[in-house]
């Protein structure tokens, strides 16, 4: 039985009065239970709220990293060592907004999911379709053939820790959910895909689905088969939304 998660991305949001007001929140409305829980803020509220959610159930992992583990001369950037050192759990790596517009590569994306496990972390693979692809039934092509870089280059053992989420980018931000239906399919895919390579690893990853999850839709996707939980952009900035949404995974 794998171990449902929800993680919730802040994106660039938040400031020192909104974040202290949000984990005070959040510890009391997302009380330990069966139900892992995560939250990425921006690395400037990072040390904040690993202070504020400390005695509580709710682990936090960052939202991007540098391509290197270690320190160095690279102006603006923070390494996979200096985000574990500071008690990060958890990076996303290949998110689409920095696929998109910061331009990441899947050469890229992969040497950041690299780092991010090197520094003893847990990556969480962002994967997704944008409309136009999945208007010209590219979905599964686009989807794998991101899964399949990072399997070619790092194995799929790695998969036995890191966390795939499957987000279609058509979905992220706009209110438009996948049905539960569409996205069990892409996730049946990932783990099938998963399971030609180790059908003991495909068995144990866990996929989360992200694009408009809200309580009022968490439910019903969370009950597919393969689907272990979600992520949350903007109804993780409401914490009784986010909890809400932490009891539909089963806590
Ligand atoms: O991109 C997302 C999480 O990483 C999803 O964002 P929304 O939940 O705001 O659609």
């Amino acid at each position: 039985m794998r171990r449902p998660l929800v993680a919730g991305n802040w994106k660039m949001n938040g400031t020192r009065s909104s974040v202290a007001e949000l984990t005070r929140d959040l510890v009391r409305q997302v009380l330990p239970g069966s139900v892992d829980v995560a939250v990425f803020p921006s690395l400037i509220h990072l040390d904040m709220a690993m202070h504020a959610l400390a005695s509580g159930s709710i682990s936090v992992g960052a939202q991007n990293c540098a391509e290197e583990s270690g320190q160095g001369a690279l102006t603006g950037e923070v390494s996979g060592g200096q985000l574990a050192e500071f008690g990060c759990r958890w990076v996303l790596v290949g998110h689409s907004e920095r696929r998109l517009v910061m331009g990441e590569s899947d050469a890229v994306v992969s040497r950041k999911f690299a780092t991010v496990l090197a520094s003893g972390m847990s990556p969480v693979l962002c994967l997704g379709e944008t409309l136009e692809q999945r208007r010209s039934g590219k979905t599964l092509e686009v989807v794998l053939g991101q899964l399949c870089r990072i399997i070619e280059d790092h194995g799929v053992a790695v998969f036995a820790n890191a966390v795939i989420a499957y987000e279609p980018v058509w979905a992220i931000g706009t209110g438009l959910t996948a049905t539960p239906g569409q996205a069990q399919e892409v996730h049946a895919a990932i783990r099938g895909y998963l399971a030609n390579e180790d059908a003991a690893v495909a068995e144990i990853a866990r996929l989360l689905y992200g694009g408009s999850v809200k309580a009022e839709n968490a439910a019903e996707l969370f009950a597919m088969a393969d689907i272990d939980g979600g992520l949350i952009g903007g109804a993780s900035l409401k914490a009784d939304e986010f909890g809400a949404i932490c009891r539909a995974a089963g806590n």
